[in-house]
């Protein structure tokens, strides 16, 4: 049974269009600044209206050509989880810091800054978004060592509150492996006090069965049409 990505067999997509790239990286730093903004503005009444009428305009333009759920975009790529809409990694999305990870030996990091759209308690950040960022900082953990899974489990435990407009740290590295299975901890930490964890946490990602990738993902195709990567997965070995 495998333990890496089922789509690792599959030889990654060529590099996306630069142009479409590019549009889309500016599109979701636009909508961040302007999330951001809408949540920070004291403008007046009126002034908020109007610009919620401008805003429509640009969401009817953008909505010309939509996709649906069991479509990739053009831009993402399942071998290599290239993922432009991630809401905590994708340059596309609005949402996300984006955080983008790297490996430093057996550990993952990652940088980042959250802002007031992240906002639970006054100032800090929501614990929801803190989940968020476990998820998938201790997932790019089992991804970066060449395995993959479905969060199957993931335990924190808040020690501190995360501030907002602050540079973090996020660390992570796999503890277990067996089988389909990968156990992974990590942590969140000011970048000043990288050893003092605000958050700590431990996640088991578990690599499905064919029935299950199949059910998840059966119907899944690439911007195009074809079936995507995966697609007709029987075994589990060479999806
Ligand atoms: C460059 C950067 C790249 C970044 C890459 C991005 C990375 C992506 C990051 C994304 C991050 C976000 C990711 C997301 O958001 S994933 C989305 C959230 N997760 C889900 O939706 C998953 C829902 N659950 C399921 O579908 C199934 O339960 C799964 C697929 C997980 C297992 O169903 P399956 O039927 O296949 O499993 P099995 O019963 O045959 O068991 C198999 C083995 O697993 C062990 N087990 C099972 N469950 C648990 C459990 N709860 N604790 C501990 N262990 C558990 C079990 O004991 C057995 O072990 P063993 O007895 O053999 O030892």
């Amino acid at each position: 049974m495998t333990t890496t990505s089922p789509w690792a067999e599959h030889p990654a997509a060529p590099d996306p269009d630069p142009d479409l790239q590019a549009a889309v990286t500016e599109l979701g730093a636009a909508v961040r600044d302007l999330l951001e903004t809408t949540v920070t503005t004291t403008v007046p009444a009126g002034e908020q209206a109007a610009v919620a009428a401008g805003v429509r305009g640009l969401t009817a333009r953008l909505a010309a050509a939509t996709r649906g759920r069991h479509t990739l975009s053009a831009l993402d790529d399942l071998p290599t989880f290239r993922r432009t809409y991630s809401p905590v990694t994708g340059v596309g999305n609005g949402f996300a810091p984006p955080v983008q990870f790297r490996r430093e030996g057996d550990t993952v990091v990652g940088e980042t800054v959250l802002g007031l759209r992240h906002e639970g308690p006054p100032a800090h950040c929501h614990g929801g978004v803190s989940a968020l960022l476990m998820d998938q900082l201790l997932g790019s953990a089992a991804f970066l060592a060449g395995r993959w899974g479905m969060t199957a489990h993931l335990v924190l435990t808040y020690h501190g509150a995360v501030p907002l407009q602050t540079p973090l740290v996020l660390t992570a590295r796999i503890t277990e492996t067996s089988g389909r299975k990968t156990v992974v901890t990590g942590g969140i930490a000011l970048a000043a006090e990288p050893d003092r964890e605000l958050v700590s946490g431990e996640a088991v990602f578990v690599s499905p069965r064919p029935e299950l990738l199949e059910l998840y993902f059966g119907a899944l195709t690439t911007a195009d049409g074809s079936p995507a990567p995966g697609h007709g997965a029987t075994d589990g070995t060479a999806l």
